[in-house]
């Protein structure tokens, strides 16, 4: 079908330009690559391409800017931007500036194919540029250069022009408020308010009140006219965190005011009319409370209209030793003095972690120590005791040489001043080195024995030493 399409290349790494133009040619279509953007600014004066895919940070004119300089001068021209040094502002940048698709690299060879593919044939019909928005404020910076995280910065990038409701999932602590912000921030409501309303904080009964406002002497203790959240926000962004606590009777509210625009102050009769667009939150399973008949149907589905969801932090640890720097920065400037630095073994052990509380965890915990630790340098000793506790080894299977974590455990026995550590350490390895043997032979011992290389009585006796 685009037999004869040509697909323009540009990025400073030959490696990339090699595996696109194979990877190009094996579907079919003509590329043409260059080691710089002025290179291909050069040959625009006399060729034109079907498509361009552009890397962002390079020698000279860069992506972004030839981005803007293509969309001026070849609007229709669809330009897929894959870069290395992904962040949200160049995720959002890109399609402010009409980017078909943002690609963090490293990509999926097919994928950049199959997009090519679907850009070459939107290629008549791609999106009008939408006048890029300045942001005057900086974005409260979300770092993320997980996977899972990227995905959530294309969203953002990809809603940046639209007023869509939102409905965010993520565990308590996963950023879910940061990144209802920086939706609202990179919208056409950027200039307006943003009001944030945590349902799981407001008592049943002052909810309608706090939402929709109430007139004086609605209720006892209504000594005056308030407005609510939903006054507040009118042109902006409302968030709705931890939308699965809101009580029956306030999702109908919610429901009839998302239904009309409009709605009354609690004792007023008098209509109001918002112009709110809703960001809602939750860590529940909405669609479970849904079934289980606790909440709305209807209202959900108005709701989840588009969905994020923001991995949980364990599951992107990869993020954990910038994030860290970042809160340990924070801190410093908050707190006043240096910021902290982590010894190598305390940052592989903190990054091996399960963060339960996701990323607030992290940050009290940097603050913590910013706090607690005496020297610059942070060692596994100087930790709070709670994560100390915690053994490395469970963590083995997932993060590098357990021989490593074996000696990282050892020398923070020794830093907390622990003595005989052997006395623990030996049964404990010996004991999980008989489980996983037995476990393997379904139990039979004589066959876990010789796995382990011992013979069976010695076995025999060892299972009996520890007591198992
Ligand atoms: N990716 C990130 N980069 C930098 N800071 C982050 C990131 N994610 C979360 N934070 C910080 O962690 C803290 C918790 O984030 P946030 O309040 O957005 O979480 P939440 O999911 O809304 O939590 P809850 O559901 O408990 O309200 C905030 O201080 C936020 O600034």
């Amino acid at each position: 079908m685009h037999k004869s399409a040509t697909v323009w290349v540009v990025d400073d790494d030959q490696s990339i330009r090699w595996v696109l133009e194979r990877a190009l040619s094996q579907a079919g279509l003509d590329s043409e690559t260059f080691s710089s953007a002025d290179k291909l600014l050069r040959r625009l004066r006399d060729a034109q391409p079907d498509a361009v895919i552009s890397d962002i940070r390079m020698p000279g004119t860069d992506g972004l800017a030839l981005l803007e300089k293509l969309s001026q001068s070849h609007p229709k021209l669809p330009v897929i931007i894959t870069t290395a040094h992904s962040d949200l502002d160049s995720a959002v940048a890109s399609y402010q500036q009409g980017a078909f698709e943002y690609l963090p690299k490293p990509f999926d060879i097919d994928e950049v194919v199959a997009i090519t593919e679907r850009a070459l044939s939107h290629a008549r019909e791609q999106l009008p540029d939408g006048e890029a928005q300045t942001l005057d404020e900086p974005d409260a910076e979300i770092i993320g250069e997980a996977p899972a995280m990227q995905e959530v910065f294309r969203a953002i990038g990809r809603l940046a022009h639209s007023n869509i409701t939102v409905l965010i999932n993520g565990e308590s602590g996963t950023g879910k408020e940061l990144v209802a912000r920086a939706l609202h921030r990179h919208s056409p409501r950027a200039g307006n308010p943003f009001i944030a309303l945590n349902m799981a904080a407001i008592p049943r009964d002052l909810m309608e009140s706090e939402l929709f406002g109430h007139e004086k002497g609605a209720f006892t203790g209504a000594n005056s006219r308030r407005e609510g959240r939903f006054e507040q926000a009118n042109t902006g962004t409302l968030f709705l965190d931890e939308i699965g606590d809101m009580p029956a009777e306030t999702q109908t509210r919610l429901l009839r005011v998302l239904a009309d625009g409009e709605f009354y102050r609690v004792g007023g009769h008098t209509p109001i009319r918002v112009d709110v667009r809703i960001i809602a939150a939750t860590h529940q399973d909405l669609e479970e409370r849904v079934a289980r008949g606790d909440f709305r149907e209807d209202l959900f589905h108005r709701l989840n209209v588009i969905r994020i969801h923001i991995p949980r932090l364990s599951e992107r640890r990869e993020d954990i030793p910038r994030l860290m720097a970042f809160f340990f920065r924070k801190a410093a400037s908050e707190l006043g003095g240096d910021a902290k630095v982590l010894l190598p073994e305390t940052e592989r052990f903190l990054t091996s972690l399960e963060w339960p509380g996701n990323v607030r965890q992290l940050e009290n915990t940097c603050r913590w120590i910013t706090v607690m630790a005496s020297g610059r340098e942070i060692h596994l000793g100087d930790l709070p005791p709670e994560l100390g506790k915690r053994s490395p080894v469970a963590a083995a299977g997932e993060q590098g040489d357990w021989r490593e974590l074996l000696t990282e455990w050892a020398r923070n026995e020794l830093i907390q001043g622990k003595q005989h550590i052997l006395r623990g350490a030996v049964p404990a390895f010996e004991r999980a080195m008989i489980e996983v043997a037995l476990e393997h032979t379904q139990g039979r011992k004589r066959d876990a024995a010789e796995l382990l290389g011992w013979g069976r009585n010695t076995l025999t006796r060892k299972m009996k030493e520890l007591d198992m």
